[in-house]
């Protein structure tokens, strides 16, 4: 059966870094999502993003987008099945509102990972990643960033949470979770 693990929670907590993790160490490919946010410093076009225009972004088929500290996010059908061309087992990194909807679609199918960390060092890490200090605070106070340092309701039966603020264990953790569905 084709399955999709899910990374979710607040922004910075790491959920992309993990997704790099399961990539070079499981070779588990990585869906990619369209945004209308600006490129950052090293960030790869068909990499890291689709990176649209408020135009372009409207013509794709999505299964679920969201607005996200002011500009649009969305997952493409045509995304997921690209990466489920390559691997059953793939990855993708959404914020909370886009997780419930992947597990109100996708049920069993999906592996629900909730990455955290606390407030201070998310505010660190976003602020270590390169970003603008003025983008930060817009999005430190905007609402879905407020929305997702906890974990929502609808997706606590299902998630596993891994508190990641040291990497070996985090790392650690995610092998335990992979474990099972690692190829024999
Ligand atoms: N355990 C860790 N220790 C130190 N730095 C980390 C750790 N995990 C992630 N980082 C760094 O913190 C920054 C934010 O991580 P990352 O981009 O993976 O977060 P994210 O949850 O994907 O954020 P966003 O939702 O904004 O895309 C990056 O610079 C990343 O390299
Ligand atoms: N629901 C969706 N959320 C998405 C998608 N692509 C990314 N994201 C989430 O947006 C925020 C901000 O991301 P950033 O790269 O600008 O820091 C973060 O929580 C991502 O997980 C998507 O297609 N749908």
């Amino acid at each position: 059966m084709k399955k999709i693990i899910v990374l979710t929670g607040a922004s910075g907590s790491g959920k992309t870094r993990v997704s790099h993790y399961l990539t070079q160490e499981y070779q588990i490919p990585a869906v990619v999502t369209h945004t209308t946010r600006p490129q950052r410093t090293g960030e790869v076009e068909g990499q890291d993003y689709y990176f649209e225009t408020s135009t372009t972004f409207a013509t794709n088929d999505y299964l679920e987008c969201v607005s996200y500290a002011g500009y649009q996010y969305g997952s493409s059908r045509q995304g997921l099945l690209r990466a489920w061309q390559k691997q059953d087992l793939v990855s993708i990194v959404l914020d909370t509102a886009g997780a419930s909807r992947y597990l109100a679609e996708f049920g069993e199918q999906v592996i629900l990972i909730f990455v955290t960390t606390s407030l201070a060092t998310l505010e660190k890490r976003l602020a270590q990643r390169g970003d603008d200090p003025v983008v930060i605070q817009a999005r430190l106070q905007s609402s879905e960033f407020q929305r997702d340092l906890q974990l929502p309701a609808d997706l606590r039966a299902r998630a596993q949470i891994v508190n990641n603020e040291d990497w070996i264990k985090t790392s650690q953790q995610i092998d335990q979770i992979i474990e099972p569905f690692k190829k024999k």
